[in-house]
């Protein structure tokens, strides 16, 4: 990828470890509606998602987006998930096709787009390692909240603006990202735990690989899990280095 990558929520904790490994090797242009903590090299745009001149500027003439502004909160309340998710994830994918110039849209969509999935009888089995119950991507959306709701969504969004327009999208249903160890005394968190470095190379993956519409799961190769990583490796070349077996 030579042209401009707009990583946008960069001043957040996934921009933060995507950034961290990769900073040097893409021509990043970096929005956050928060101004950066620490001076960068990189052209930053302070806009909302949700105002479509702003965004606009920050699209137009770059090659891929990854898409991670939003409200990140499971128990965000609908106002806040209809204006920063769904709106904010419409009006970007709008900016992409307008600007002619956007190849790529990498989303990051999330766990509790399937979380239902978890139910009474399944729980906490499903969370440990002899357990072989896997979501693989292609399953209908259980979402556990209405943030969970926004993000299927951003995944259908993704849907139409890729039948219609050919964008190449990638949807990350991301795990739990925490940096340098898995969630302690938490399961579930342990079962879907995405490392930092993990992170940045499965995202680099998703600005490489050449793809139409994926949705793949976002978790490290944990000994517990009920993601299927197999599309991530296939489709993106995905060969993720932790395990959250390794710190028990
Ligand atoms: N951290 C995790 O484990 C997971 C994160 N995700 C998704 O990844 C994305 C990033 O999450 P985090 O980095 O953890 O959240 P974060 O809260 O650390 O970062 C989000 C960033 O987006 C910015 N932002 C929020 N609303 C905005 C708006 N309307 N316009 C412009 N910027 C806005 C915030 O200022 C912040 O810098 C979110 O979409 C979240 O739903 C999904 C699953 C797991
Ligand atoms: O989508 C998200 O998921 C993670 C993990 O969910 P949790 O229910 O185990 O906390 C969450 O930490 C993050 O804030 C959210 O955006």
């Amino acid at each position: 990828m030579d042209d401009p990558v707009l990583l946008t929520g960069a001043e957040g904790r996934v921009g933060s470890a995507i950034l961290a490994d990769l900073e040097s090797k893409y021509d990043w242009r970096l929005l956050d509606r928060e101004p950066p903590a620490e001076e960068s090299s990189s052209d930053f745009f302070v806009a909302d998602i949700t105002d479509y001149d702003a965004v606009y500027e920050a699209v137009d003439g770059a090659g891929a987006i990854i898409h991670l502004a939003g409200d990140p909160r499971p128990e965000a309340p609908w106002n806040s998930v209809l204006s920063n998710n769904i709106d904010g994830t419409h009006n970007i994918l709008q900016a992409a096709v307008d600007s002619e110039s956007v190849e790529k849209f990498v989303f990051a969509s999330s766990n509790h787009a399937v979380g239902n999935y978890e139910t009474d009888e399944r729980k906490p089995e499903l969370y440990r390692p002899h357990d072989g119950f896997r979501l693989d991507g292609n399953e209908l959306p259980r979402p556990s909240n209405l943030y969970g709701v926004s993000k299927a969504t951003g995944e259908v969004l993704g849907r139409y603006y890729h039948d219609e327009f050919g964008l190449s999208v990638a949807n990350v249903r991301i795990g739990n990202l925490t940096e340098g160890h898995p969630p302690k005394d938490y399961e579930r968190g342990q079962a879907m735990w995405l490392s930092y470095r993990d992170c940045a190379h499965l995202f680099d993956c998703c600005l490489q690989a050449d793809y139409d519409y994926e949705i793949i799961y976002g978790i490290s190769d944990n000994n517990r899990k009920y993601y299927s990583i197999d599309r991530a490796r296939e489709v993106f070349g995905y060969d993720p280095q932790d395990n959250s077996a390794h710190f028990d």
